[in-house]
């Protein structure tokens, strides 16, 4: 695992991004990008539908245009890239790198955040020698908290793997692992805020069985759930040492806590884990 952070030029002109496909992900990592000062006027982004396209422009003041309005808005898109973001579902991965082949400049770094499409798959489908990386953003990157794993393809050199950290770090950390590990990255910090997300409804359910007002438990979990999440984001800290100082010997949190280890909530967690990995491996077969 390499820390890719510091693999980025300094002083270098913003590069020219184009996000293909800006939904939940790309657009998470496009707001993350433009919230960290990148400019609009470097940034192009496409998507479906038309209705997409207008909400995001208004929402962002990026251009954007649709394949519904126009069928060569990915073309558009890409024509002066740096760097090119697929955002698509994995099942459109390897349709859109056939579509943008005759477009792409040789020297584009073509950066996908599709779950299960492997580096090999992608560089099938595009021109022989073109960088190419696969990443695993997470949504937390539209709020400069997030984090990401990617791995470089065969003609990806360290310039190419700058280029695409570089449409991340400013929101997020980034670090560079093998190929191989990116599904498990994937069931660990891709899915993660779900996972998150899902304490916190769980832990308003609970309160809400003990009497609370919904409202109130649903204000309650979720601040608590962000400022555990703050706390853990200082640099160096430790979950378990976190969770001890909350845990007074013999009192309310050492119950709870012993509860959830007697009900296998450790295992759960990571036969969840597991299930996700297995999930993204078979959809790279089917998928092939
Ligand atoms: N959601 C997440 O937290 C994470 C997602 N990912 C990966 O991100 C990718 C996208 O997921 P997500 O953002 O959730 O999905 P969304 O459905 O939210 O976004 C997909 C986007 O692609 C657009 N689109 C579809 N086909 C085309 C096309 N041919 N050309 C241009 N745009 C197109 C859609 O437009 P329209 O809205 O008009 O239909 C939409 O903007 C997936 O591959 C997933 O594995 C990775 C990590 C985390
Ligand atoms: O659920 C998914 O398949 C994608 C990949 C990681 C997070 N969302």
């Amino acid at each position: 695992m390499t820390n890719s952070s510091t693999a980025t030029p300094q002083n270098s002109a913003p590069s020219t991004i184009a996000f293909l496909g800006t939904g939940n992900m790309n657009g998470a990592i496009l707001r993350g990008l433009l919230a960290a000062g990148h400019p609009v006027a470097s940034v192009r982004a496409t998507t479906r539908s038309a209705a997409s396209a207008t909400a995001l422009a208004q929402d962002t003041g990026v251009e954007v245009r649709s394949t519904e309005q126009s069928a060569r808005a990915n073309d558009w898109a890409i024509a002066d890239a740096d760097v090119v973001v697929l955002g698509v579902k994995p099942v459109g991965i390897a349709q859109l790198c056939q579509e943008i082949a005759p477009a792409l400049r040789p020297e584009t770094v073509v950066v996908s955040v599709a779950a299960a499409i492997t580096l090999a798959a992608m560089e099938a489908a595009l021109p022989q020698g073109q960088p190419v990386v696969r990443s695993m953003p997470n949504t937390p990157l539209q709020v400069g908290a997030g984090v990401v794993g990617l791995a470089r393809g065969t003609a990806a050199d360290d310039a190419a793997v700058a280029l695409a950290t570089g449409v991340f770090e400013a929101s997020g950390q980034v670090f560079e692992v093998p190929e191989q590990q990116i599904d498990v990255v994937a069931a660990v910090s891709g899915s993660g805020p779900a996972y998150a997300f899902y304490l916190a409804e769980a832990m308003a359910d609970g309160g809400v069985a003990l009497g609370l007002d919904p409202e109130l438990a649903r204000r309650l979990a979720s601040a608590t759930v962000a400022g555990a999440g703050k706390m853990l984001s200082e640099p160096g800290v430790d979950p378990a040492a976190l969770r001890k100082a909350v845990t007074s010997p013999k009192g309310t949190t050492e119950r709870a806590i012993d509860v959830f280890d007697a009900q296998g909530v450790r295992q759960a967690i990571a036969a969840g884990e597991k299930a996700a990995t297995d999930r993204a491996r078979q959809l790279s077969a089917e998928l092939a």
